[in-house]
């Protein structure tokens, strides 16, 4: 560690007493975060409160206003916030700048009101396209406006924490991601050779369609027009949209999802979930007994190997998954 790196005004942010990582430069990316100890997935790594909340859409959100928050904190918190530089380098040329690169949307007390905090330690960490941490959400026992991260899968000492910066996105081919981003990403995903970049691009872009089957709408929660990022025959398409893929087939299809998320570092509880879920609505009995035998096995690409046998079979419960879904469809759409 260098004299400078020693001296750096991050060296000062107060981190929590039990924090389970520590503030280092990171290759490329200014400054990160690094877990000093192993964190095992599922464990919280920080629990973050803003410096102070600006109730507005963030478009709307002016220096004057940035200014008069500034003023109205303590001195140790302004001694906090001036700490904070652009991407490890400069002091920011303008508060706005600050605020616009250390801010997350919080949600306070049930109403609709746009608000976002300046968060000085979450914005710390660094941005993965292959991300070991959570997005930051609300905790809810200490109020809404407090932001968490937990440990998406075991992270080992001394290794980078990360989370995704634009949730929702991963599906996306390097190139659309990168622009989104609106930096060059150095993340270990996107540091891969052109030969193993393009077979990811290829692996998300083929998760992407699969979903779109499943789910019956893309990314963005619309239906596609006829710009599909990937081929499908329009009739199975129609099928998807109207929720009527048959069992087996939305088995397979979030099946092969699995194993080819699993390539990706991408996969979490949630997705996980949601196939336990599926995997128990089989009614036709060998189904079932094939379903479970599946998910028994190791790996997600070995579930799909066993699972195939289902290729084609039609399942007593295909009508009723159908309409279920539809009617959860509808209800959503509702509110
Ligand atoms: C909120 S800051 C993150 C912490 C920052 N590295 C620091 O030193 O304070 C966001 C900035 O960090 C850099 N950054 C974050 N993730 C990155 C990544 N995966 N690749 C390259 N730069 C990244 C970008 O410059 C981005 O605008």
């Amino acid at each position: 560690m260098t004299r400078k790196h020693r001296k750096h005004p991050y060296r000062k942010l107060p981190l929590p007493s039990n924090a389970p990582f520590e503030l280092k430069p990171s290759s490329r990316k200014g400054w990160g975060a690094f877990a000093k100890t192993r964190i095992s997935k599922g464990a919280t790594i920080l629990i973050d409160k803003p410096l102070f909340i600006i109730y507005k859409p963030s478009l709307k959100i002016t220096e004057e206003d940035v200014l008069m928050a500034f003023l109205r904190l303590a001195p140790a918190d302004k001694e906090t916030f001036l700490r904070i530089r652009d991407n490890g380098s400069a002091s920011f040329e303008s508060l706005l700048a600050t605020m616009a690169q250390n801010t997350f949307q919080v949600h306070t007390g049930g109403s609709n009101l746009a608000a976002f905090g300046m968060f000085v330690l979450l914005s710390r960490f660094n941005h993965s396209c292959s991300p070991n941490s959570t997005i930051p959400t609300s905790v809810s026992e200490s109020g809404r406006e407090t932001l968490a991260i937990l440990a998406k899968r075991d992270i080992s000492a001394g290794e980078e924490i990360t989370f995704n910066y634009l949730p929702g996105f991963e599906l996306k081919s390097q190139h659309e991601r990168h622009q989104l981003l609106q930096f060059t990403c150095k993340c270990e995903a996107c540091h891969a050779s052109s030969s193993a970049q393009r077979a990811s691009d290829m692996r998300r872009t083929l998760v992407r369609g699969l979903q779109y089957l499943s789910r019956g709408k893309d990314l963005d929660e619309q239906t596609q027009d006829s710009t599909l990022p990937f081929s499908i025959d329009p009739e199975l398409k129609k099928a998807a949209e109207e929720l009527r893929i048959p069992l087996s087939s939305r088995f397979l299809i979030d099946l092969l999802s699995m194993a080819l998320l699993e390539e990706e570092g991408l996969i979490d509880d949630l997705i996980v979930k949601k196939i336990q879920t599926v995997s128990g609505w089989f009614e036709t009995e060998r189904n079932d007994r094939i379903a479970k035998h599946a998910m028994a096995q190791a790996t997600w690409r070995e579930k799909f190997c066993v699972a195939a046998r289902l290729y084609g079979r039609e399942d007593a419960a295909d009508h009723d998954v159908a309409m279920e879904l539809q009617t959860m469809r509808d209800l959503a759409l509702e509110q």
